[in-house]
């Protein structure tokens, strides 16, 4: 047996466990892998594609990004914006086809998001014996109660948060990180809160910008004259409009930032504070992914050639209650976790004096 891997949509660490993780389980069943360039693009004639055995993957557990290469753009694009789907064209499919069975390929392992999953499901309806295994770094895929890059990308901003604590303390100043964040503000929400930020601005809960300078002007009452500001890049003004980059229109996913800037501008202007903004950006996505995403991206892996194994394609990996199981792909895509405004995590940050930015912090 021969199967197929490729990585599509943004890259985070964990993508080399994956791979680490399925060139081993094919290894002991005595199976091939061919690993595809640059996501479904690498399924073009004649193909760009590498052979993996365990000679090549050993070692690259700890690397961030992906030997293989990935991308969000090209000729497979199946879901645009805020989540209108889009046919990837039926010559397309039968180029990807031709190649896979030029390779002899029984099947083929999608490390992707919603995006590259929407494409798996369409190539799967198209008879493509497809696994989905799934890659958000936002953490916000319905299905899985986890997946790999989210930690290290919390470990970031934690990383950061200690950085800022030290440097705004010393000028009594307010600072603002920008994390990423599209849909779901998980990483704000995790890496703020284990980070010590006293302000966490989320896309699922709309802010004041009067309630987070009240909380700032409070602080400053009590004496405590700095404050970290964690706002998802994802998060609303108060106008409901989203800050973007660039608008890419039909092309893809509009890149966003710019809300850190808004936000310490505000808080100088309606505080007289100090305020600085940082965007944490990249550093976000690259380098070493933590243990807990070399685990679930070795399992993962290892569960998608059980899978193929067991014959169950249009599946996709998923991780629920500390095991990692599956469900369909079908199902999977266009499902988000988003953060409930009155979730238990939710009430404990604001029981310990963290301000959300939709009410009055305190009594
Ligand atoms: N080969 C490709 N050609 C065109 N679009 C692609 C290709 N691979 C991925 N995309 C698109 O890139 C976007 C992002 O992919 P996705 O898998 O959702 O990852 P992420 O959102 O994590 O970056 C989606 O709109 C997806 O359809
Ligand atoms: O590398 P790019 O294209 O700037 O991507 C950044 C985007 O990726 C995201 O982190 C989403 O990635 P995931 O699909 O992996 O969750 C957004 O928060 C952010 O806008
Ligand atoms: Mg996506």
């Amino acid at each position: 047996m021969r199967i197929g891997i490729l990585n599509s949509g943004g890259d985070c660490p964990g993508l080399n466990a994956v791979i680490h993780g399925v060139v081993g389980a094919a290894h002991t069943l005595g199976w091939e892998v061919v690993g595809f360039r640059d996501g479904f693009e690498g399924l073009l004639p004649p193909g760009d594609y590498m052979m993996l055995d365990p000679s090549r993957t050993v070692g690259i557990m700890k690397l961030g990004g992906t030997i293989l290469g990935t991308t969000n753009k090209g000729h497979f694009v199946a879901k645009v914006g805020e989540g209108n789907v889009s046919e990837v064209p039926r010559e397309i499919v039968e180029k990807a086809k031709a190649t896979l069975r030029h390779l002899e390929i029984g099947a083929l392992i999608v490390v992707g998001g919603d995006g590259s999953l929407t494409t798996a499901q369409q190539l799967f309806e198209m008879d493509v014996p497809v696994i989905g295994v799934p890659k958000t770094i936002d953490n916000d895929i319905q299905a899985t109660a986890m997946t790999f890059g989210f930690d290290s990308a919390c470990h970031s901003v934690v990383d950061a948060l200690d950085r800022l604590h030290t440097t705004a303390e010393s000028h009594k100043r307010v600072i603002v990180l920008e994390v990423m964040g599209r849909h779901a503000g998980w990483i704000a929400l995790y890496g703020g809160m284990s980070g010590g930020a006293d302000v966490i601005l989320l896309p699922e809960i709309p802010f004041k910008m009067e309630h987070v300078a009240d909380a700032i002007r409070q602080r400053d009452a009590r004496g405590l004259h700095s404050t970290l500001v964690v706002v998802a890049e994802g998060a609303r003004m108060e106008t409901g409009e989203l800050l973007k980059k660039e608008n890419v229109g039909s092309k893809g996913e509009d890149r966003l930032g710019g809300i850190g800037d808004y936000v310490a501008k505000r808080i100088e202007e309606m505080t007289g504070k100090e305020t600085r903004a940082c965007t944490l950006g990249h550093l976000q996505r690259g380098g070493a992914p933590t243990a807990l995403d070399r685990i679930l991206g070795v399992r993962f892996g290892a569960k998608a050639v059980h899978l193929i194994e067991e014959g169950k394609f249009g599946r996709m990996v998923s991780y629920q209650h500390y095991q990692v199981g599956d469900v369909s792909i079908e199902e999977a895509v266009n499902q988000l976790r988003l953060v409930q405004p009155d979730s238990e995590i939710i009430r404990a940050g604001r029981s310990i004096g963290i301000c959300f930015g939709d009410c009055r912090v305190g009594r």
